[in-house]
């Protein structure tokens, strides 16, 4: 990893926590309950060490965006209407990325107080389960071939025109694409996360990151990120049990053997095929790589210099 990231500053955690000049009040007890609520275990060492820093940096960029194109208004001699800013998260299958998206909504929102932050998973871009059959791609869902990626440069491309756009939805508990669709409401800021936000579209002339003014990578070994992966299956097996409409609800009669060994295959086959051939390459076109450790702490920062 080292020799690959020549251009990025690496971090450390101590000192990255330095580098926050404090100018966000605290959080109150309210905010803290609304972060806990995100995900039990997310420790509030880390949001004050690592994600209050990173909000300033984000600060930084969007005033250096709204500076540029105040500035490039004043040389065509018209008036330049800011557009959204956009953040896109990438990182493996159960890495964090929607977890870490959502903490950082809440962070946003909280610190640019008018503004409308909206937050959006890839997942709803890839094509219903039955398409996948028919193109006979079931077993490569996440696979690059598995996403609409001309609709989600679409949507990209309409929210940056500031409109509102209707998107579909994904459910892990379904494991498809649901009916009804979801509105997102003309952002200020939009935050996408999916493990394909870095990679290349067949539209050659548009590429997903042209449309991103700040982006993260979130990056940890394969095997802790096999861990939680196990572990977030053993979750929605538990949350299954009495919903027959979940879709792993038929997994729920199997032996904990099994499904364990089901779980370990999955991963294998797929999530982890797909991180080595298709996730981890794009991940040098973040300007931030977050790295965890075993319990999701955050142990090392890198900034891209160039
Ligand atoms: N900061 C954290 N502390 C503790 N557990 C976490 C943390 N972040 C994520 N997890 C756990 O790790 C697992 C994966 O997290 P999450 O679902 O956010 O991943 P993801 O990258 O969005 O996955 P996918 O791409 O499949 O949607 C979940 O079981 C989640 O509860
Ligand atoms: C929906 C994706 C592709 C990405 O979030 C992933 O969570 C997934 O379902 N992958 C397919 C293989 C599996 O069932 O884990």
């Amino acid at each position: 990893m080292e020799t690959e990231l020549i251009n990025y500053d690496k971090i450390t955690r101590h000192i990255w926590q330095n580098l926050y000049k404090k100018t966000l009040p605290t959080l109150t007890e309210k905010e803290l309950e609304n972060i806990k609520s995100i995900n039990d275990e997310i420790s509030l060492q880390d949001v004050n060490d690592v994600y209050l820093p990173l909000i300033q940096l984000i600060r930084i960029y969007k005033k250096t965006m709204t500076d540029l194109t105040f500035s490039k208004g004043l040389f065509l001699q018209k008036i330049a209407h800011t557009q959204p800013f956009i953040i896109g998260i990438s990182g493996s299958v159960a890495v964090g990325k929607s977890t870490i998206a959502r903490l950082l909504q809440l962070l946003l929102a909280r610190t640019f107080k008018t503004a409308h932050v909206e937050l959006v998973t890839t997942d709803g871009f890839l094509y219903p389960n039955q398409t996948l059959i028919d193109k006979k791609l079931l077993d490569r869902k996440g696979f690059p071939e598995s996403y609409d990626m001309e609709t989600l440069i679409t949507f990209l491309s309409e929210i940056k025109s500031g409109k509102d756009v209707e998107i579909p939805v994904y459910s892990h508990e379904t494991y498809d694409i649901l009916p009804d669709k979801e509105l997102v409401k003309s952002p200020d800021i939009l935050i996408i996360e999916g493990i394909n936000v870095f990679q290349s579209t067949h539209n050659k002339h548009l590429y997903i990151n042209d449309f991103f003014d700040f982006s993260i990578y979130v990056d940890a070994t394969e095997s802790n990120i096999e861990r939680w992966y196990l572990e977030r299956f053993k979750t929605l097996l538990e949350l299954a049990k009495k919903d027959t409409s979940n879709y792993y609800h038929q997994f729920t009669t199997l032996s904990q053997e099994e499904t364990l060994k089901m779980a370990k295959e999955t991963w294998k086959k797929v999530n982890l095929v797909n991180l080595r051939e298709f996730i981890e390459p794009t991940r040098s076109r973040a300007e931030v790589i977050l790295h965890k450790d075993k319990s999701h702490k955050i142990d090392k920062i890198y900034l891209k210099k160039y």
